[in-house]
């Protein structure tokens, strides 16, 4: 063992001292911008005291100031703080009971028997134990390698809830390795129907493989492709799980290294690719599917771009698209508007998780329906009779009689009015329009003679050959 000579004892005694002197600034800023008109110097203002604050978060936890800016840019300085101090310490260890093998309670009691110490993680999962000690490595128990459990985080639970794969369902993981949640849905699925469980990494698909196969589940099919192949590949599925690859920005507890290694053109590449992924996902759904008919999208990741902002471009691209309920009882609403940007109005149907908050990993889940395109067609046309209608009762308004019911005599009046004193050539494009309007909308009238529409007929002609 080499022991550290003074220099860098002193060294790291210094960076120490100075360390707490940047925390002390943190909290002291918080404080101020917490009540600025209170606590403000009198030559400072608020950007100055953010500008020092997000360079003190920087370097006192070890983000690159893009990204400490970034996630500092959705929260109010005090829960920032509470976001970055959260991601120093580890989340709690936590266990699937694997319901195809075991029950919950007495795969505790096997594991309590080992002198493992734990309890249920909460009343929201029937299936998770949280470990708070233990005399034998979890990984490697005799329950473990005869697949009696799954170490699994609680948020990776959520996205498998919020899904609900129903028996006999046909449905795709699409990102799937190493495959904590597509073995949760098998054994939601009860082993049933079938899970096609891809990734387009070969080499983490093995371990997505093992963990198949250690935890019995019959009804998976794994698979290679990228996932922007699908559709083409295979489609037609009631339910599609979308946990797209992300920067793990809601995982920094568990992998310190994200606080340095993406750069503001990896976070654009990622939400393109998300993008494109998340339409895939939507266009392999079967519409008609008489069970289902849903994609859940869900990250890792507590960025905007990555959440809010990829399901807000599926449904844009998608009308045939809806957000839906997640069915999850807790977790923070998904923003509707958030530093300038408007999402759909129903983006509060998605849910945020915060380690400071859950006191589990920062994750992103939504959950969309995708209803026939002939829903979609009947819906369009509605809306289009609809807008129609309206412009027509718009124009009724501001027309003088216009509540006309057409005889003879009305038409004779006609004939002496604007149409046949004003010759075509005078007629400028809005009178023109106008003039159309007005004829479609008597040729909408369900009293016409047909001699006035003969005559009617002949107005059309007149002002558009
Ligand atoms: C967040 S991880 C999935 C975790 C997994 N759902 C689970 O619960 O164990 C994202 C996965 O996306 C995969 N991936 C990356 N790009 C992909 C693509 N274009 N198509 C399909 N999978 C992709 C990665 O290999 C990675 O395994």
């Amino acid at each position: 063992m080499v022991l550290p000579t003074e220099e860098e004892k002193e060294r790291e005694a210094t960076e120490g001292q100075d360390a707490q002197v940047v925390y002390g600034r943190i909290r002291d800023i918080v404080r101020i911008l917490g009540d600025f008109r209170r606590f403000k110097a009198a030559n400072r203002s608020r950007a100055d005291y953010t500008q020092q604050l997000i360079a003190d978060i920087s370097s006192y936890y070890g983000y690159t100031p893009f990204l400490a800016e970034k996630l500092f840019s959705m929260f109010s300085p005090d829960e920032a703080v509470a976001f970055f101090d959260a991601n120093e310490t580890p989340r709690p260890v936590t266990i699937r009971a694997n319901t195809l093998k075991t029950r919950r309670r007495d795969l505790a009691q096997a594991l309590i028997n080992r002198g493992v110490s734990l309890e249920p993680i909460g009343k929201w999962t029937k299936v998770g134990l949280q470990i708070f000690d233990s005399n034998v490595p979890v990984g490697a128990t005799p329950e473990y390698l005869a697949g009696h459990y799954m170490l699994q985080s609680p948020s990776s639970f959520l996205p498998v809830m919020a899904l609900d794969p129903q028996p006999n369902e046909r449905v795709l993981d699409m990102a799937s390795a190493p495959g904590g949640k597509t073995s949760y849905m098998s054994a939601l699925m009860q082993n049933t129907g079938v899970v096609f469980a891809n990734d387009a990494n070969a080499a983490r698909t093995k371990s997505l493989s093992a963990n198949v196969h250690r935890l019995g589940c019959k009804n998976v099919v794994v698979c290679t492709h990228d996932g922007r192949q699908f559709p083409k590949v295979i489609g037609g599925f009631d339910r599609v799980l979308l946990d797209a690859p992300c920067s793990g920005t809601g995982v920094v507890s568990k992998d310190q290294s994200v606080k340095v290694n993406k750069t503001e053109r990896d976070f654009a590449l990622l939400s393109h690719l998300q993008k494109q992924l998340i339409l895939c996902a939507i266009d392999s759904i079967n519409t008609k599917s008489a069970t289902g008919g849903f994609v859940v999208y869900s990250t890792c990741s507590v960025t905007v771009d990555e959440d809010e902002g990829v399901v807000d471009y599926a449904l844009k691209k998608r009308p045939n698209v809806k957000l839906v309920d997640t069915g999850l009882e807790f977790g923070v609403e998904g923003f509707t508007n958030i530093g300038g940007k408007q999402f759909h109005k129903d983006m509060h149907l998605t849910r945020r998780f915060y380690p400071h908050v859950h006191n589990m990993e920062g994750f992103f889940v939504s959950k969309l329906q995708v209803l026939p395109r002939s829903v979609l067609k009947n819906k369009l046309q509605q809306a289009e009779e609809k807008e129609e209608n309206d412009e027509r009762l718009e124009e009724d308004d501001n027309e003088a009689g216009a509540d006309v019911t057409f005889n003879d005599d009305e038409d004779k009046a006609l004939m002496e009015s604007e149409y046949f004193t004003l010759t075509r050539n005078c007629l400028t494009k809005t009178q023109k329009t106008n003039a159309a309007n007005k004829k479609l909308e008597v040729s909408s009238h369900s009293n016409l003679k047909p001699s006035n529409l003969f005559f009617r007929l002949l107005l059309y002609i007149r002002d558009f050959t």
